[in-house]
């Protein structure tokens, strides 16, 4: 198969030359608020939910159960403590992550993606000429069903990668399912309805991603203002380097991280299910002139062959019915998020 000829950041940064064209954009701010990538933001408070707290049926559970509702009708995105994962196996995903993309370039190319594929590693995907390229390298690995892994992207090295992402994925698995059920609770359906839509064969997709620092943090970004396709994304981002920001209202917020936390955004997927009470929020993720900054994101897809629309129980005379069903294919996807659009325009009624 053959690789696609690419530079990644990482080797742009390591040759020391000029910033490339294709990675500006000719605007400062990009028109939404008007306001410098780089510029001091408004922090947005997320709301923590403990985990552990949302099936019992006592008033406290309850009350977190509310709480998940409110966090994420209004902000659509939540941070989640008591998840089961504990704080030394998050620390050595990101270590780990960190270690594979210290590792030499030769060594990193043994994985990386081929033409038309997502999986391995990379930059940016370029899919027209006139696309301006996010500053962000990454590995994308589906992890989940264990019938699609794609081991031969899997890094041998840094020594215990597979391992733990392997173990990580396992942990994942436990929070997405109760997470799901969660959200159904949240909106008084039965609790298996989004698994159900979800469906089986659902994957689970992990984006290892740098971002290299960059001497132009105002004129270029780490990756455009997107939506998740996902149901949901479970994120762990970097404890030390912000860079993550909300869309909320035409206004860019700054996301708060507690370490050792969670995050989990709304994607389209959940949007359509949910009739659009929970919206899939556009974020972004800006850059920093000194420091590089790692994330590790986890998309919960759903089955390719399934169809995706509003629940049963969240159609009525009242609310009605805003999309329509729809498949969320990888390659729509892309071209919407290249051209800097949502996929799930597609799904508008
Ligand atoms: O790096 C981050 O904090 C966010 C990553 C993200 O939004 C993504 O990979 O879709
Ligand atoms: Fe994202």
């Amino acid at each position: 198969m053959a690789k696609p000829k690419f530079k990644t950041v990482q080797e742009v940064v390591a040759a020391g030359e000029r910033l490339p064209e294709r990675y500006l954009y000719t605007s400062t701010g990009d028109g939404e608020g008007g306001q410098p990538f780089n510029g001091s933001l408004q922090e947005m408070e997320i709301t923590s939910i403990d985990l552990s707290l949302l099936f019992s049926s006592s008033d406290v559970g309850r009350e977190e159960v509310n709480k998940l509702h409110s966090a994420l009708s209004t902000w659509s995105v939540v941070q989640v403590m008591n998840h089961g994962i504990t704080e030394t196996l998050l620390d050595k995903v990101y270590e780990l992550t960190k270690q594979f993309f210290a590792l030499p370039t030769e060594e990193k190319q043994k994985y990386a993606r081929e033409i038309g594929s997502s999986q391995g590693y990379g930059n940016d995907m370029i899919l027209s000429d006139d696309q301006v390229l996010d500053w962000v390298d990454r590995l994308y690995l589906i992890t989940s069903p264990e019938n699609q892994r794609k081991l031969k992207f899997w890094p041998n090295i840094p020594i215990g990668f597979r391992e733990t992402l392997n173990e990580y994925t396992m942990k994942q698995q436990l929070v997405v399912e109760q997470f799901f059920k969660a959200l159904a609770r949240s909106l008084e359906l039965e609790d298996n309805c989004f698994l159900e839509m979800h469906g089986k064969n659902a994957t689970m997709e992990t984006r290892f991603n740098m971002y290299p620092p960059c001497l132009r943090p105002d004129k270029v970004l780490g990756l455009k203002p997107h939506s998740d396709g996902s149901a949901f994304t479970l994120l762990i981002p970097d404890k030390n380097v912000e860079g993550l920001q909300f869309l909320k209202d035409g206004k860019w917020y700054k996301a708060s991280i507690i370490p050792h936390n969670i995050m989990i955004n709304v994607g389209d997927t959940m949007e359509i299910m949910s009739n659009g009470i929970y919206k899939s929020p556009v974020h972004r993720v800006v850059l920093n002139r000194e420091k590089e900054r790692i994330s590790v994101a986890t998309f919960c897809n759903a089955d390719k062959d399934n169809e995706i629309q509003p629940v049963y129980g969240l159609v009525s005379e009242a609310r009605p019915r805003l999309y329509k069903a729809i498949k969320i294919s990888e390659k729509t996807y892309f071209d919407y998020y290249q051209q800097g659009r949502r996929p799930i325009e597609a799904a508008l009624i």
